[in-house]
């Protein structure tokens, strides 16, 4: 579907921000970019989703319905909320009432405060964000491009930002977004890039290509009264799944990782059970979107 070959990007004559990117988006990928502030993780999106080209190398296979949301919506216009969605969805197409009653139901599915009517410059960061949400999933995009989607956004929409994920990935679109929290990526995602130096390196390895190697950590928690008893092994590097097993957890994390999170562990009084060599066939190493965090 959706193919980058050797993408590079830099803006006028200054320094590169992305070199050499290879990539595929597949129908029903929901890919995660990660990166430090200022990697290029929005450069990365604005091409993928078209926006931006790049200064060399090509994109192709991009389908022909896009939905972008930016990191930041910044509407100061003085109409509503579901007057701004109708027009949007009649730019895409749409009939009128068509385009109102689905930015009527997406408002609604958001929680927008204020409600549909709500004027735009009136709304805070994480109500925009709900609005900007909305205009991207007006026609059911083939891509849905989102840029820290989650970021502003109260926690009762997040489950419901989860659930248009879902959908569009389920009805065959695929989903890129950005995300600076390894808990979110590890959630909702069937792969992950990280962007370093400008390189975009699939996640628990380090390669485009072929699944990394993957170690199975058993661990029993601390006895009760210990602190602390639990962490957040997403949050640690190279977890890729973590399951509860009784009292304890069956962590699957990169080889390259594994010393450090059996040392955190340990530090944190948790007791290893066992350790072993993880078969890859449930998923690839990065594809964690069955397990709950
Ligand atoms: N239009 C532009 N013109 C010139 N430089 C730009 C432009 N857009 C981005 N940059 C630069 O490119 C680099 C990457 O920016 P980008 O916004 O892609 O990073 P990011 O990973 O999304 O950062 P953040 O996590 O802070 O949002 C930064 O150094 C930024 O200053």
């Amino acid at each position: 579907m959706l193919h980058c070959e050797a993408v590079c990007k830099r803006y006028s004559a200054g320094q590169w921000i992305l070199s050499d990117v290879d990539m595929t988006v597949s129908a029903g990928d929901v890919v995660a970019v990660v990166g430090t502030n200022g990697s290029g993780k929005s450069t990365l999106l604005k091409i993928l989703a078209g926006l931006s080209q790049p200064t060399s190398g090509t994109v192709s296979g991009r389908p022909p319905t896009v939905g972008y949301v930016p990191d930041r919506f910044t509407a100061h216009e003085r109409i509503s909320a579901v007057s701004y969605l109708t027009h949007m969805g009649r730019i895409r197409g749409m009939s009128t009432a068509a385009a109102r009653s689905r930015g009527g139901e997406l408002l609604e599915r958001l929680a927008l405060v204020g409600g549909p009517t709500a004027s735009l410059r009136t709304l805070s960061k994480g109500n925009a964000q709900k609005v900007a949400l909305a205009q991207a999933l007006l026609v059911r995009p083939g891509l849905l491009v989102l840029d820290e989607p989650w970021s502003g956004l109260d926690a009762s929409a997040h489950g419901v930002l989860g659930d248009f994920i879902d959908e569009v990935a389920g009805q065959g679109g695929a989903v890129v977004f950005t995300d600076h929290r390894e808990a979110i990526t590890g959630t909702h995602a069937t792969s992950a890039y990280a962007i370093t130096d400008g390189r975009v390196v699939r996640r628990g390895g380090g390669h485009t290509e072929g699944p990394a190697p993957m170690v199975e950590l058993t661990l029993t928690a601390p006895a009760a009264g210990a602190v602390p008893a639990q962490l957040d092994w997403y949050a640690l590097p190279g977890v890729v799944d973590a399951a509860r097993r009784g009292q304890g957890i069956v962590l699957r994390v990169t080889r390259e990782h594994s010393d450090t999170v059996l040392m955190t562990a340990l530090r944190n009084r948790w007791s290893v059970d066992a350790v072993a060599r993880a078969s890859h066939d449930r998923g690839s190493p990065t594809d964690a979107r069955s397990v709950a965090p």
